[in-house]
């Protein structure tokens, strides 16, 4: 549905998005990750038709190459495409349901049919009650839903969420998730999400794109984003603060929690003669699929060994050095 090729971007002589090329499938909920200033809303904007692009690159929706297209072309192009914010970017002056009315009569559809249709949207998001309520009088969450429905007041089949829960607490945040993921089903949206935060990545994400520099750096499921642990994951969610005595060495271990993990525990704890200890273990929840880290410390003397152990039974490891000092950030 949205195949990106060669995208690249500039603001005057400095380069914001180099080479990115991306796959987004109809229906899909696709995260991109990466630390402030990476590109992430740039290459949202660009998604949507808001931000010019390098001429080599493409960016086609559904078959259209939006490159280069000209603006009558693009106005209807961009109302495939719905956006929510970090701040809601709702009109105060107005009424919520004169929010959500707004795109529809921007696009002089019939007067009659749109407060019926604005209704049947602030239905779906769960806000009926608030039609004649004015944004100030409207928690954070609530408001979120305003612009939920009034991004989909066209009907788009793409909806573009830049870090939309990034201002809510985690309570609404999960009702925010919850919300996009029914309507990702029940309306079979494709959803594009820029957020830093791991709680969004883990529990509504498909898939998820790590951007770094401007660059591309990671594009896989969620789940094996997490099991194989990139560096550039590792650089956003930091490390675990490790010590370890002299003579100790340490390992991080990742496994499906669905594995045999008691089996393999003893089977590790055998190979090193009992010289074992398991100081911590980190469990990451995601949307199919449940991840375990375990970290661990022996005896450098059995380091070959271990590192045999785990080769051969497939699983994916890191070997940590001491002292690590960052904070995880889960
Ligand atoms: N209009 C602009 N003119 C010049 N530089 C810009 C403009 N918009 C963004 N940038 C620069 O482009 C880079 C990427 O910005 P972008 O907002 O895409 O990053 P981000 O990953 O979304 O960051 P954050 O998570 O903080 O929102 C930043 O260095 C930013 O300063």
């Amino acid at each position: 549905m949205i195949k990106i090729r060669h995208l690249s971007k500039h603001y005057a002589h400095r380069q914001i998005l180099n080479d990115i090329n991306l796959d987004i499938a109809r229906g899909e909920i696709h995260g991109l990750l990466g630390i402030s200033g990476a590109g992430k809303s740039t290459l949202l904007r660009c998604i949507n038709g808001l931000e010019s692009f390098d001429e080599h690159g493409s960016l086609i929706v559904d078959g259209v190459d939006i490159n280069g297209l000209p603006v009558q072309q693009l106005r209807p192009f961009r109302k495939k495409i719905g956006m929510i914010f970090q701040d809601f970017a709702l009109l105060q002056r107005k009424t919520v349901a004169e929010n959500v009315m707004l795109p529809m009569q921007c696009w002089k559809q019939d007067m009659r049919d749109i407060p019926q249709r604005a209704k049947a949207l602030l239905q779906l998001v769960g806000i009926e009650d608030k039609a004649n309520f004015r944004p100030q009088q409207l928690s954070g969450g609530q408001k979120q839903r305003v612009a939920i429905a009034r991004a989909l007041a066209l009907e788009p089949q793409i909806l573009l969420c830049d870090e939309a829960t990034s201002a809510l607490d985690p309570l609404t945040t999960k009702s925010i998730l919850d919300l996009l993921k029914e309507i990702n089903q029940r309306l079979n949206i494709t959803i594009v999400m820029v957020t830093h935060q791991m709680t969004v990545v883990k529990s509504v994400c498909d898939r998820l794109s790590i951007i770094e520099n401007g660059e591309l750096v990671a594009t896989n499921s969620v789940d094996q984003i997490f099991i194989e642990n990139p560096p550039a994951l590792q650089r956003i969610t930091g490390n675990v603060a490790t010590h370890f005595m002299p003579g100790q060495i340490g390992f991080k271990i990742t496994l499906p929690a669905i594995e045999q993990s008691t089996s393999f525990l003893l089977g590790l704890s055998e190979v090193v003669n009992q010289a074992f200890t398991l100081f911590f273990t980190q469990t990451d929840y995601c949307k199919t699929t449940t991840i375990v880290h375990y970290y661990m410390t022996t005896e450098s003397q059995y380091r070959t060994q271990v590192i045999a152990y785990l080769t051969n039974n497939t699983v994916t490891f890191q070997e940590l050095t001491s002292p690590i000092i960052a904070t995880t950030n889960n």
